[in-house]
């Protein structure tokens, strides 16, 4: 298939895919600041370039709006992501970010929000190499405006933007195929809530099923099993931090979250990222962890339903609670807080429960992307450890 803009691009190229003569690592070296483009590149003349304040209560009403309206939609165009205004003030702040990397596309009459793309910075470790890298998420163009071949100036905007601030490879998901995945992920669901699901025609009733039966299937009990099975406070970034560094350091590609980042990403905030953890009863050591973060989707045309309450499995650890059991008391929990399903990624140690606890498998891939960064091989989805939102 022809990829006009991401043939001109220095990301691994579909020819290159089984050349192991090609090194792991950076395609193109760094430019010279100097020699950075200064200046923004241009839009079509009804456009301008804006950056998106996300401090502002009234621009991260205009970007959820565009998000809401215009973002990812399901295959069957049944369900829309509906990122909540408090996750993306979340999502697009963390340490060290940058403004200038939320960037929105106005129209220059109406001054409507079109257009948006952002960038947060991340430490990535590839193997033995922690990379400062570029997180891109929210690629989204207007449902009128699709077909201008927006998005790739965007890209090329935000890819501008970060090489001003000296970083030069980016990490970045899809659920369409681009030159050239580097590891392609199965996403399953465990229905929590399957009268809802089955109304909305998320999950379909199985054979031989009846809706009682259904319901009896899915029951969870009322309360976690595991001893010491809490949330996580504040007073637990440091022993989370050393426990979730030391259990991705088994994985090929995984974030190198320092303490600020834990603080960050899984402290529990209401609404946008639930995190819970083992402490051992005896020794009162953290031996385990899991987290899971809030992203609600419109239902596109139900009479009874607007929303699906959605949970997505974000980052987990066993070392002493086995992690089937852990992850069946996350479901517990996510039940309790009135989630009707339970997102995963095959990824990390993800497939030794999915099956067991009832996930079905969704009828898509995630596809997981490096810009300027080539990998020797694709790598299996059990060789990544990073989730991004
Ligand atoms: C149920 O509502 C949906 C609304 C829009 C799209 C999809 C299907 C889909 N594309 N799902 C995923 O990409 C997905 C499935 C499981 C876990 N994480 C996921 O994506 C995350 C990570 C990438 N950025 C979006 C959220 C479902």
């Amino acid at each position: 298939k022809r990829h006009k803009f991401w043939e001109t691009q220095p990301v691994g190229q579909f020819k290159d895919v089984g050349d192991t003569s090609l090194p792991e690592g950076p395609i193109e070296p760094p430019t010279p600041l100097s020699e950075v483009k200064q200046e923004p590149y241009n839009l079509p003349s009804q456009y301008e370039w804006t950056t998106c304040d996300m401090d502002s209560e009234e621009t991260c009403i205009e970007v959820y709006n565009l998000l809401k309206n215009n973002y990812v939609e399901d295959d069957e165009n049944m369900f829309r992501f509906n990122y909540s205004k408090e996750f993306l003030s979340w999502a697009l702040r963390p340490p060290g970010y940058y403004k200038s990397w939320h960037i929105g596309v106005r129209a220059k009459t109406s001054k409507k929000l079109v257009a948006f793309i952002t960038g947060i910075p991340a430490r990535i470790r590839v193997r033995d190499e922690v990379v400062k890298m570029a997180e891109i998420n929210f690629l989204c163009v207007h449902k009128k405006l699709r077909s201008k071949r927006l998005a790739p100036v965007m890209i090329k905007e935000v890819t501008r933007r970060v090489h001003l601030e000296n970083i030069w490879q980016a990490a970045y998901t899809a659920g369409v195929v681009l030159p050239t995945p580097i590891s392609t992920c199965q996403y399953w669901h465990r229905s929590l809530n399957p009268k809802k699901l089955i109304d909305v025609g998320f999950s379909r009733l199985g054979p031989r099923m009846t809706m009682s039966r259904t319901i009896k299937l899915y029951k969870l009990p009322d309360q976690p099993v595991t001893p010491g099975f809490r949330k996580m406070e504040l007073r637990d970034v440091p022993a989370v931090t050393r426990l979730l560094r030391q259990y991705l350091s088994q994985f090929v590609v995984s974030p190198d979250f320092d303490e600020n980042d834990v603080e960050h990403w899984l402290l529990p905030t209401e609404d946008v990222v639930d995190s819970y953890l083992v402490e051992s009863p005896k020794t009162h050591d953290i031996t385990d962890f899991c987290s899971f973060y809030t992203l609600p989707s419109s239902i596109l045309g139900n009479q009874n339903y607007s929303i699906l309450k959605a949970a997505y499995s974000y980052y987990n650890v066993s070392t002493k609670t086995p992690l089937l059991q852990l992850m069946n008391d996350a479901l517990i929990v996510a039940k309790k807080k009135d989630f009707d399903v339970f997102n995963a990624l095959d990824v990390m140690h993800n497939e030794s429960f999915l099956k067991e606890l009832k996930f079905g498998p969704g009828d898509g891939q995630l596809h997981y992307y490096l810009y300027n960064y080539r990998t020797r091989n694709a790598l299996r989805a059990s060789e990544l450890g990073l989730v991004l939102l």
